[in-house]
């Protein structure tokens, strides 16, 4: 999983067009979401079995930048080896729930085109990237 954190003053995002026939079926259209850590994903192949070390790593950026609201962001341009769609809907949705026991979790909407203006807080950690991999396996 290839990770780009941006902890903003704000995120404002709106869905233009479908990217994929079947992208999620969304409600809102347009969502603002003020004082968060925007973790822009590319859920890469396998991922669905790291997913409590990528908990573990948001987590860990969100305590050190101290956000308590986390908006997870689809976003297919950090990785040539890119899950499914259908890999990566449900690691994302699966993130969401895990993310959800300790903070305030937003989900930007899956498979669509979507415009976004963000302001990114410029304090030393405010911009972070990540690819979280799975343990390294015990030489036999
Ligand atoms: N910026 C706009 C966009 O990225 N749109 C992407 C994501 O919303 C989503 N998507 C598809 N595959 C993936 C993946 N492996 N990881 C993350 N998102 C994915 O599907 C859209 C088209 O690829």
């Amino acid at each position: 999983m290839r990770v780009l954190f941006i902890h903003a003053d704000y995120i404002e995002y709106e869905a233009k067009s479908k990217a994929m026939k079947d992208a999620e079926e969304i409600i809102e259209k347009k969502e603002r979401y003020e004082e968060c850590l925007v973790p822009f994903i590319s859920v890469e192949e396998g991922d669905s079995s790291i997913l409590d070390r990528a908990v573990v790593e948001i987590e860990d950026v969100a305590k050190k930048v101290g956000a308590e609201r986390i908006v997870l962001y689809p976003y297919a341009h950090l990785s040539n080896k890119l899950a499914s769609p259908g890999e990566a809907m449900k690691v994302l949705k699966e993130l969401e729930k895990m993310l959800s026991e300790k903070y305030e979790v937003h989900r930007a909407p899956f498979g669509w085109y979507k415009s976004f203006v963000i302001s990114c807080k410029g304090h030393p950690l405010s911009e972070l990237s990540k690819e979280i991999r799975g343990e390294a396996k015990e030489e036999e």
